[in-house]
């Protein structure tokens, strides 16, 4: 696939050998500063990996002209953090002379970085990403899976980006922290459907929980733990959340209610070690969905705005 051959491990070697410690120390910095770095970070990669493929088109800003992806509904909760990290990284490689590190390589560098810091496996990055030329709101239509999936649609929109039920699982995992506005759990936990008024797939006390955290009418800024245990965690508490009715959102707990699903998620409960291993794996995998060349894409002076 001459799309994802020229990505390489080295791929700076000359133009910018230091380029892993400037974004890691960045990284570190606005980590120490604000842990919503982490989850807004990871959150981020994979919106702007499921749209126009990893090529930093979720950065770029709107214009009188154009309304660009990250104005789409289904971004507008992208926390801030994650767009400033990207800034600062892209700020100091210049200082530092690397002025050729694409936006989409820094964002995915970022990741890896974040999911280190929130105590998660520590994985090769592999690099030689363009930044694509265009961002529009209407290309992340259907494209990004939403609370209230299930496996089948997960799995088909998964597998447009090539990527298989286990790498869904795997990646979904990310939700082992970070934050959910209550509007995305509402429905589950009141008015649920004519025969339960709570999802009944929900554990008790989690769903007494989340009403407490959510109440009717509660303002829409609040924001709850996606996982109630680790929330600032990398860590497989995840799945077992999901075996005893933890999942936050149906997309989450479905993947064990579902019995395509549930031996992987069962699997990676017990054994850390293997979902790490699985989740390296898919977050590689990620990383190569519709990489851009110099052919079809540059390298923005400014992550937010074309060149
Ligand atoms: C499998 C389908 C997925 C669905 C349906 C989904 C849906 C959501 C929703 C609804 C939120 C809450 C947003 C808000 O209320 O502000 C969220 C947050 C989050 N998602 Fe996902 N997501 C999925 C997969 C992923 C993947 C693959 C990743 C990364 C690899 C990811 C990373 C995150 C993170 C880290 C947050 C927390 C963001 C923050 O605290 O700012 N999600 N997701
Ligand atoms: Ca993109
Ligand atoms: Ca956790």
């Amino acid at each position: 696939d001459t799309t994802t051959a020229q990505l390489r491990n080295d791929f700076y070697k000359s133009s910018c050998p230091n380029v892993e410690q400037i974004v890691t120390k960045v990284v570190k910095d606005k980590v120490k500063q604000t842990f919503v770095t982490i989850p807004a970070t990871l959150r981020l990669f994979f919106h702007d990996c499921f749209v126009n493929g990893c090529d930093a088109s979720v950065l770029i800003q709107s214009t009188p002209n154009n309304k660009a992806e990250k104005d789409h509904p289904d971004n507008v909760s992208l926390a801030g953090d994650g767009f400033d990290v990207v800034v600062k990284a892209k700020k100091a490689l210049v200082a530092k002379g690397c002025s050729k590190v694409s936006c989409a390589d820094i964002l995915t560098l970022a990741t890896r970085d974040v999911v280190v810091e929130a105590g998660g496996p520590k994985y090769t990055v592999e690099l030689g990403r363009f930044d694509g030329l265009v961002s529009t709101a209407a290309s992340v239509n259907g494209n990004l899976p939403g609370p209230n999936d299930n496996v089948n649609k997960l799995n088909a929109l998964f597998a447009k980006n090539k990527l298989t039920q286990e790498d869904m699982i795997a990646l979904s995992a990310a939700h082992t922290v970070g934050f959910a506005h209550c509007s995305k759990v509402a429905n589950r936990i009141r008015n649920f459907n004519s025969t339960h008024f709570v999802d009944p797939t929900l554990n008790k006390d989690y769903a007494k929980q989340l009403q407490a955290a959510c109440p009717k009418n509660v303002d829409p800024r609040i924001a709850i733990n996606i996982d109630p245990e680790t929330p600032r965690k990398f860590d497989n508490i995840y799945f077992k959340n999901l075996q005893q009715g933890k999942g936050t959102f149906t997309s989450d707990q479905v993947l064990f209610t579902d019995g395509r699903s549930r031996p992987t998620v069962n699997a990676w409960a017990k054994d850390n070690a293997a979902f790490n291993t699985a989740f390296v794996k898919a977050m590689t995998k990620l990383g190569r969905v519709g990489v851009k060349t110099s052919r079809n894409g540059n390298i923005r002076r400014d992550c937010g705005a074309f060149n």
